[in-house]
C-alpha cells in the first residue's frame, strides 16, 4: 500500500538576504511525504533561484508526474534518477526514497563550517565560540569578493594571524579577475596561506582560478565547475576539494558517484548547502555524516531563514512551521 503528498511551502527569510543580485524575501519549496506498508519518507525540492535551472512550476510538475508513476508501482530511484534535467526534484525524490528504504542513516552531527560575512566584529565573536575538530582545527567559511579585494586580503590575514588554530575556507564565486585575485593574494602572507584550506572558485574562468592556485599556493576548490556539462574530477595541482550542493546537483546516487569519484582522486569531497529548510538541512548533515564523515559540511545557513519546517535542526531556537499549517498541492487517490 502507497501513498503519497506534496505539500508547498513559503518560509519568510531574514531581511537582507541578497543572492546573485536578487533579495530572496522567502524560501519557496515543495516537501514530499511517503508512505509504503509501515515505513515513511520524506524529501525537500526547493529550487534555488539564481542557482537552479529549474523552477518551481517545473518542479512540481516533474514531482507529481513521478509520483503517479510511483503509486502504479514504479520504482522512486529509478524515476528519481532520471530527472537529470531537475535535480532539485532527482534530489527530493531520492531523499524520500532513501528514508522509505531506510537507507539515510539518522545519525546527525550539526558540526558545520560557520559562514561570516565580512564584518570582523561579527566574525571575531563567532569565531571564537567555534569547537576544534580531532586534530585541533577549528573550520570556518568567509565569503570574499563582495567588496575590494585588498580588503579582504588584509582581513583573513588579520584572521588567521589573531586565531592560530583557526582554518579558513573562502569563496569568492569567480568573482576576481587574474589582477584582483593577485590583489588578494598580495595580502597574505606566504606563512599564513597553508590556513586557508581552499578558496571556492576565486576567478572567472577555471584556467585563472588554476593559475591562482599555481601562482600563490592557495589550494582552489570547484563548485560551480562541479554543475557545468563536461566537469570531470580530477586530480590536478592546487585543487583540494570539489563541493557538492545536493539541491544543484542531483539525485543521492550522483552525488554518491561524485564523492566516490573525489575520494578516489585524493581530493575533499564537501557537502553543502542549497538554503534548504532545516528538514533539507538535517537530511544534509545525515548524508555529509554517512559519506563524507572527515569533511565538515557547509550547511550554516539555517539562521538566514526566520522558522524551520517540519523537523528541528538540533539546538536551534528558531520557531517550527508544523506540516498542519502547509498547503497541500497534490495527494494520491
Ligand atoms: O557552502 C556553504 O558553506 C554554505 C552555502 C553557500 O555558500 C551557498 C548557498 C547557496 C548558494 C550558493 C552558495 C555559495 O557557495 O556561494
Ligand atoms: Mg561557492
Amino acid at each position: 500500500m502507497r501513498r503519497a503528498t506534496v505539500y508547498r511551502y513559503s518560509l519568510p527569510m531574514e531581511a537582507g538576504v541578497v543572492l546573485r543580485n536578487q533579495r530572496l524575501k522567502t524560501r519557496d519549496g515543495l516537501l514530499v511525504s511517503l508512505w509504503q506498508d509501515d515505513k515513511t519518507g520524506w524529501g525537500e525540492i526547493a529550487p534555488l533561484p539564481g542557482f537552479s535551472q529549474e523552477d518551481l512550476p517545473q518542479a512540481q510538475e516533474a514531482v507529481q508526474h513521478a509520483l503517479s508513476q510511483w503509486m502504479q508501482g514504479a520504482s522512486l530511484a529509478a524515476l528519481a534518477s532520471a530527472f537529470s534535467t531537475l535535480p532539485s526534484v532527482a534530489f527530493g525524490l531520492s531523499c524520500a526514497d532513501a528514508e522509505l528504504r531506510d537507507e539515510l542513516p539518522q545519525v546527525l552531527s550539526t558540526r558545520c563550517a560557520p559562514l561570516c560575512h565580512g564584518d570582523p566584529n561579527e566574525l571575531y565573536a563567532r569565531l571564537g565560540g567555534l569547537p576544534a575538530d580531532a586534530h585541533g582545527r577549528k573550520v570556518a567559511k568567509v565569503k570574499v569578493g563582495l567588496y575590494e579585494s585588498v580588503g579582504d586580503g588584509l582581513n583573513v590575514s588579520m584572521l588567521l594571524e589573531a586565531l592560530p588554530d583557526l582554518h579558513l575556507r573562502l569563496d569568492a564565486n569567480r568573482s576576481w579577475s587574474p589582477v584582483k585575485a593577485e590583489g588578494f593574494a598580495r595580502h597574505v602572507p606566504p606563512e599564513l596561506r597553508s590556513r586557508i584550506t581552499f578558496i571556492e572558485e576565486p576567478c572567472l574562468t577555471r584556467e585563472q582560478s588554476r593559475d591562482f592556485a599555481r601562482l600563490t599556493g592557495i589550494a582552489i576548490a570547484w563548485d560551480e565547475s562541479v554543475r557545468e556539462a563536461g566537469f570531470t574530477v580530477q586530480a590536478e595541482p592546487g585543487v583540494a576539494a570539489i563541493i557538492i550542493k545536493p539541491t544543484l546537483t542531483g539525485s543521492l546516487m550522483r552525488c554518491r558517484q561524485l564523492i566516490a569519484q573525489a575520494h578516489a582522486a585524493g581530493l575533499e569531497a564537501v557537502i553543502s548547502s542549497s538554503i534548504e529548510s532545516s528538514l533539507g538541512l538535517t537530511q544534509l548533515a545525515r548524508i555529509a555524516q554517512w559519506l563524507t564523515p572527515d569533511a565538515v559540511p557547509g550547511l550554516d545557513t539555517l539562521d538566514l531563514m526566520q522558522a524551520q519546517l517540519v523537523r528541528r535542526w538540533p539546538d536551534s531556537p528558531l520557531p517550527l512551521t508544523d506540516v498542519s499549517a502547509l498547503e497541500i498541492v497534490w495527494q494520491s487517490q
